[in-house]
């Protein structure tokens, strides 16, 4: 409402709409949810790598959501972080769970079939199982950077069997900021 008192001129400059007043700039929906994936991804204890995921069904609701840390009731204070012990036990891949797995295992609905799966990684093969048998159809990952990897292959075997699309995010915005300090009183 603020803005109907600006004249038409610059109303279309601040909103790109002069009948409505309506803004411009608004968070396109892909931006808005990968951007809850990262922003997940940031509740992360894992000092080497922080990834979030962000499930989003057909209607574009936002059902679970994410990030990588230790099972639930086990300390995070108590299990190691590290990557580099030759005993595979005092390594954290034996015990973290992965963003994509918590973020179905937090879903709020009785499913996630046909819902896409926002995500900061491209998911691994265990992960590549549970979002197939969970039903998801589609995948928008950040980053390929395991792209080489055994595991990726597997999942894009597993992915192209399973008719589940993948492909990579893009945007026009390289940033979202966000502050939370209280806005300046006009
Ligand atoms: O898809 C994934 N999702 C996910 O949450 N992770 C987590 C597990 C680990 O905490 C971390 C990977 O650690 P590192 O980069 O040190 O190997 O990221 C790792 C992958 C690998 O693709
Ligand atoms: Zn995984």
């Amino acid at each position: 409402m603020e803005n109907l008192s600006l004249n038409n001129e610059e109303v279309l400059f601040n909103n790109g709409n002069s009948q409505t007043g309506k803004r411009n700039d608004y968070l396109e929906w892909e931006d808005y949810f990968m951007a809850v994936a990262i922003l997940s991804a940031q509740r992360s204890k894992d000092p080497a790598k922080q990834v979030g995921a962000c499930i989003v069904s057909e209607d574009k609701k936002i059902v679970g959501i994410g990030y990588n840390g230790m099972p639930n009731g086990c300390s995070d204070d108590e299990l190691p972080w590290v990557k580099n012990q030759a005993d595979e036990l005092d390594n954290k891949f034996a015990y973290v769970c992965h963003a994509e797995m918590n973020a179905i295992m937090n879903k709020n609905t009785y499913d996630v079939k046909d819902c896409t799966i926002y995500t900061a990684l491209f998911p691994c093969n265990e992960c590549a199982k549970l979002i197939i048998q969970s039903g998801i159809r589609q995948i928008v990952y950040l980053s390929d950077e395991n792209k080489n990897k055994k595991s990726i292959l597997a999942s894009k075997r597993m992915f192209n069997l399973a008719g589940i699309s993948y492909r990579q995010f893009e945007s026009k915005r390289s940033e979202i900021v966000i502050n939370l300090r209280q806005p300046e009183a006009h």
